[in-house]
């Protein structure tokens, strides 16, 4: 097995990485790492959880100049949570070395970011249209980006994004190496890819399946109207430690959040119109486990590496087949395990079925739980409760009151006694939610590369095909770039 100090990078680096406890690559970084310094072009696909950041991270610290103070590397995410997050992790990599690495996206203070950039960080990693706003205010040069780094490239080469990220490379004068990373790579979007790299080196780690195999797959047949009751029924169930629960819009999430709330669940929401400190708060009581419950639509759907998150619930299927596979990306993680439930509704499954075929993996399919499952699974969570008590807890003080009680009383009754006062029976407070109508197939002409699901390229703007070559790298193509990016990007992310 290989260890990090068998690459050639920097003792720093190394005792960096040991500090985060990490002492033997995983395998993208195995095989991403040398290629990755060697200086070339890349595109690295590997599945969800398995250390991508630190893939790209490790060479890019490696390459960055100390004695230079101008920005050198690039990293360009599509939320702002995965931004402040890669963020975190670039410096803990590089913080031996010295390297400092700023965050810079939406709904944050600007006059906060441009403080931070004046302080020459090595390292910038930006969501596309605070980084172009930036750009513009000249409060940001990019003349010395040897290093560009697209996470979640499918997702940032996405029609509503490319024009974003065609602007900003438009700005790099230099020659810079382009490294791009992802769980998913559809064929149409790795061809745009390599249009603007230099012969890039795809690297794939060997999996057949695109999901990992620690993650246990379900799906579930319910009816619109009946979802909300048969999720709480799984809730109470199999009481996760920390579940995630997509909804498809930012007003399904809204109600699913209050519907939760409303029967006693431990729930918060974020979604594309949630502020930006409420969207960190929210994410921040997640992590330290004071919320059991994210609601979130797509927003939250690449990228957070939140450990402890057992459960993903899929209420509502997703637009795009890849995006299942991020959304259940989100549990599993690191070699952990989890375990994904998918609603379905009678009249979505073509969709399940163009799922199955991108992940190659069949789901298991789920039985709507009945109530004496429900109390079932109840009484064995109580027991669960009481067992830990016996075990990590001091009773000395207790013990005179239980010796009293089982000389009078017989003991199953007692212990029957003790789960009933301590099982939380299911609350049944109605809640209601606004309809949402099952997903459309819409035929498209031409398979879309190895998915080929049928309603992948929904609302996008079908103009990837007129893209000229090597146009990413043009200066003359920023202008209508630029007057196209903001209508795009309204479009595409107004349901998250
Ligand atoms: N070499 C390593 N040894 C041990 N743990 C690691 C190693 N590399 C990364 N990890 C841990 O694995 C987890 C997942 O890493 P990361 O977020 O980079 O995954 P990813 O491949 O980018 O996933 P996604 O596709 O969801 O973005 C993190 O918690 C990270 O700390
Ligand atoms: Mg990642």
């Amino acid at each position: 097995m290989i260890a990090f100090k068998d690459f050639n990078i920097g003792e720093e680096i190394v005792k960096a990485l040991s500090n985060m406890g990490f002492e033997n690559p995983t395998p993208i970084q195995e095989k991403a790492i040398p290629v990755a310094l060697e200086g070339r072009d890349m595109i690295g696909q590997a599945q969800t959880g398995t250390g991508k950041t630190t893939a790209f991270g490790v060479p890019m610290i490696e390459k960055m100049d100390m004695s230079q103070s101008k920005v050198q590397g690039l990293v360009i995410a599509p939320t702002r949570e995965l931004a402040i997050q890669v963020g975190e992790e670039l410096n803990r990599i590089g913080q031996n070395k010295g390297v400092r690495t700023v965050p810079v996206y939406g709904g944050q203070d600007i006059q906060r970011q441009i403080k931070a950039l004046k302080k020459r960080p090595q390292i910038v990693v930006a969501t596309p249209g605070r980084l172009l706003d930036h750009i513009r205010r000249k409060t940001i040069r990019l003349d010395e980006i040897h290093t560009l780094v697209l996470d979640e490239a499918d997702e940032m080469l996405n029609m509503g994004f490319i024009e974003d990220i065609e602007a900003i490379m438009a700005e790099i004068p230099s020659k810079y190496q382009t490294l791009l990373f992802s769980a998913t790579m559809p064929k149409r979007i790795q061809n745009l890819a390599e249009r603007f790299m230099d012969q890039p080196e795809v690297i794939r780690t060997k999996s057949k399946q695109l999901t990992v195999e620690n993650i246990e797959q379900f799906y579930l047949e319910v009816k619109e109207p009946q979802k909300f009751d048969v999720l709480c029924k799984l809730l109470d169930i199999e009481s996760p430690e920390l579940a995630i629960i997509f909804g498809r819009t930012k007003k399904r999430v809204d109600e699913l959040t209050e519907g939760l709330l409303k029967r006693g669940y431990s729930a918060e929401g974020i979604h594309g119109d949630i502020t930006q400190a409420k969207r960190e708060r929210a994410i921040k009581r997640f992590k330290d486990q004071t919320t059991d419950i994210l609601v979130a639509t797509d927003v939250a759907a690449r990228g957070l590496d939140i450990s402890g998150v057992t459960h993903v619930y899929n209420f509502d299927l997703p637009q795009d087949p890849e995006s299942y596979v991020h959304r259940i990306g989100r549990t599993g993680r690191a070699g952990n395990k989890g375990q994904a439930i998918t609603f379905v509704v009678p009249r979505e499954f073509e969709h399940l079925k163009n799922i199955e075929e991108l992940t190659k993996h069949k789901m298991t399919r789920k039985i709507v739980p009945s109530y004496d499952d429900v109390l079932e699974g109840i009484q064995k969570a109580t027991r669960d409760e009481l067992l830990n008590a016996i075990e990590e807890q001091d009773l000395q003080k207790y013990k005179r009151v239980a010796e009293n009680l089982l000389d009078e009383y017989h003991s199953v009754d007692v212990v029957a006694a003790a789960i009933k006062l301590l099982a939380k029976e299911p609350d049944r407070t109605p809640v209601k939610l606004t309809a949402v109508s099952p997903l459309r197939v819409k035929k498209v002409g031409h398979k879309g590369g190895k998915g080929g699901g049928g309603n992948r390229n929904r609302g996008r703007r079908g103009r990837q095909g007129d893209r000229k070559q090597g146009g990413g790298r043009r200066r003359d193509d920023r202008r209508s770039n630029n007057r196209g990016q903001k209508g795009n990007r309204k479009r595409r992310n107004s349901n998250q």
